[in-house]
């Protein structure tokens, strides 16, 4: 068992013990895979019916075909061995061999058409069965990842999700379409069982319990030993994350210089060696009961042949069936236990991948109920005021507010600024005013239309969000700018070079081997890593290419040299006419170029006013401007002259 007690702290990688405990969201599903065997065969139906849907969805005609065939090659078997026993009959009737022989040759080529017809049914299901599969796994992929993209950012702080996600992906992956084979085998061997058994039972009728006791028993251990593994899984999964996070970082290529410079190796190693172990004692014990389970169902199958063998002696000893018959049951007992082994063991396999299928199900209602369903009221394209009103927003599961009760209103065209300590809340607000998250208690509105009750797309659409870490998209320079609106039309790139121009992303073209057309990832033949002001000027380019009313640019400038840094500043402002602006800073002279700053302390505002009057004020604005402009007056400047001279 995993400990659930917090542990030590020893390695300051450690996390607090928490993916040891397995996560609300799963706790119906791991309910689930905790059920009893029977309620584990109640739920197969509805994941027959949905996989069948699915294929449907996929290949309608092939399903058909599909099924067609293994109901063919299912009778098909069935009339083999009714024909097997009808060559036994006739080779253990009395008379002499040569006329035995004869006898039976009809029956025997009965067989032969029947098994050669088996045996191309399954090599054609086979066939249909894989194509099909690998169909509907890159069907589930897709649609995993399309809905997983639209769902809104509020999801990404929540580790529910990413549990939920890493699990979808992989059953999306490995499970459903192995989902789909199993299923098929499964029904081929319940129509040949079927036939099997219309044949025994027709030799004698007491031969049927005979069959089952001789089967059911392992069967039911290897369903048992199924769900164990699933559940193990399901336990195991946030850690199984947090490994491949771990190495991830150790592969990636921006971590790289960083771990070696705080030469983090051995905090890596031993995180991954604890992860490891646990994962290690997991497997230790799961093959423990896995192995306990299915000697308890061998013993037990191994009992029930007995009993089955022990049925037909008796039957033959008290004369109920002649030898003949005895021949042609013991074959098919042999033949039903094989036919049934091969339909529990797939059912088993079945079931427990239908576990990770009902995953799939599962995080896809959860996706849909974490996206914003769309529609709405449109938001204004060119709207007149902002207003936040009583804005109150704490993150998913963190304790602490990150904005409380904040309330403020600017008007467009002016740019505004946003400043206050680390972790004070203006991205946070910046956000929130973006419409990417909701608050609360309060509103955002855009003129008189509420952000909560707005169309996300048309709020997206009048908003430009230059990133404090903007994402690097690994593709060439145009598109990094274009992406900023993919759709908009611009033949002779002359909003492009207008962009860049004005964010210097054109100087960094002009640096590039290919230009505009340089790969931005070294990941790819020819492609080069820009410096961290050189992306951060494609970002602002990318920003302005959206050429959107609402423009918020957090810390647009923090990478930048000072000559990139007040063309930034030029061009906000030159750009700010007829549009708004949010600058969220901590390069307080800068502020100087905004209408009306507000001032963030803890998630509460706390000052407000045009620059000026806030440094006349005395407040913590001034206060941290101070602070800033006394590293300019100090060291190698001197001071001025005593006598002002
Ligand atoms: N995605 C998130 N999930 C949980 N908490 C968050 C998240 N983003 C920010 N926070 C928390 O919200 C608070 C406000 O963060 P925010 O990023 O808005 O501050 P900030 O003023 O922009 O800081 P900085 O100047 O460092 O960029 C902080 O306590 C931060 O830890």
């Amino acid at each position: 068992m995993f400990p659930r007690k917090k542990p030590v702290p020893d390695n300051p990688l450690d996390g607090t013990g928490e993916e040891m405990v397995i996560p609300s969201y799963v706790s119906f599903d791991d309910a689930a895979a905790r059920t009893s065997l029977w309620r584990m065969l109640a739920r197969l139906p509805s994941t027959v019916v949905s996989m069948l849907a699915t294929a449907r969805a996929t290949a309608p005609t092939t399903v058909v075909v599909l099924l067609a065939i293994e109901i063919t090659s299912g009778v098909a078997s069935g009339l083999g061995l009714y024909s097997t026993a009808s060559v036994l009959r006739q080779l253990l009737t009395t008379g002499p061999t040569p006329q035995r022989l004869i006898a039976a040759l009809p029956a025997l080529a009965l067989v032969v058409t029947f098994l050669s017809v088996q045996q191309l049914g399954g090599t054609l299901s086979a066939y249909l069965s894989q194509t099909l599969s690998a169909r509907i796994q890159y069907r589930a992929a897709q649609q995993l990842i399309a809905v997983a993209s639209h769902v809104d950012l509020a999801a990404y702080d929540d580790p529910n999700w990413f549990d939920g996600l890493d699990r979808a992906y992989d059953s999306s992956m490995a499970h459903i379409a192995g989902a789909f084979s199993r299923m098929v085998t499964a029904l081929g061997s319940l129509i040949s069982l079927l036939a099997t058994a219309v044949t025994v039972t027709a030799l004698d009728p007491f031969l049927l319990p005979a069959l089952v006791l001789s089967t059911l028993p392992a069967s039911l251990a290897a369903l048992q030993a199924s769900r164990l593994l699933y559940d193990s899984v399901r336990r195991t999964s946030t850690l199984r994350r947090r490994r491949w996070l771990i190495t991830r970082m150790i592969r990636n290529e921006e971590p790289a210089a960083e771990i070696r410079a705080y030469r983090a190796q051995p905090f890596l190693l031993q995180e991954l060696q604890r992860i490891g172990g646990l994962l290690e004692q997991e497997e230790v014990r799961l093959a423990g009961v896995q192995a306990r389970t299915t000697l308890l169902g061998r013993v037990a199958g191994g009992i029930g042949l007995g009993l089955a063998y022990g049925l037909l002696g008796l039957f033959l000893y008290t004369g109920r069936i002649p030898l003949a018959v005895g021949g042609a049951a013991l074959i098919a007992i042999q033949v039903g236990r094989a036919r049934l082994t091969d339909m529990l063991l797939a059912v088993s396999r079945l079931y427990e991948q239908s576990l990770y299928v009902a995953d799939y199900d599962t995080f896809l209602t959860d996706a849909k109920g974490r996206t914003h369903p769309g529609g709405g009221r449109p938001a204004p394209t060119t709207p007149e005021r902002y207003r936040v009103e009583d804005v109150s927003f704490a993150y998913p599961g963190a304790e602490r507010q990150a904005l409380s009760h904040v309330t403020l209103e600017f008007r467009r065209g002016q740019i505004i600024a946003l400043v206050g300590e680390n972790g004070s809340g203006k991205s946070t607000l910046a956000k929130l005013l973006a419409g990417l998250y909701h608050p609360d208690s309060g509103r955002i509105r855009w003129d008189e239309v509420d952000l909560a009750e707005a169309d996300p797309n048309t709020v997206r659409d009048g908003v430009a969000v230059v990133m404090q870490d903007p994402i690097h998209w690994p593709t060439t320079l145009r598109a990094n700018v274009r992406i900023g609106r993919i759709d908009r039309p611009d033949p002779d790139d002359v909003a492009l070079r207008h962009a860049a121009l004005a964010s210097g992303a054109d100087v960094v073209a002009d640096q590039l081997p290919h230009g505009w057309d340089t790969m931005l990832s070294r990941q790819f033949v020819n492609g080069v890593r820009l410096s961290g002001g050189q992306e951060q000027r494609v970002a602002i380019a990318r920003g302005l290419y959206r050429d959107a009313d609402l423009i918020i640019a957090d810390e647009p400038t923090a990478n930048l040299d000072a000559r990139a840094e007040a063309q930034v500043y030029e061009s906000l402002a030159t750009l700010a006419a007829g549009r708004t602006t949010i600058l969220i800073t901590h390069r307080l002279a800068s502020v100087h170029m905004a209408d009306y700053v507000y001032v963030l302390h803890d998630g509460e505002l706390v000052e407000e006013g045009t620059p000026l009057s806030l440094i006349a004020e005395g407040g913590r604005f001034a206060e941290l401007y101070q602070l800033q402009s006394r590293n300019y007056q100090t060291g190698p400047v001197p001071a001025p002259a005593e006598d002002g001279g």
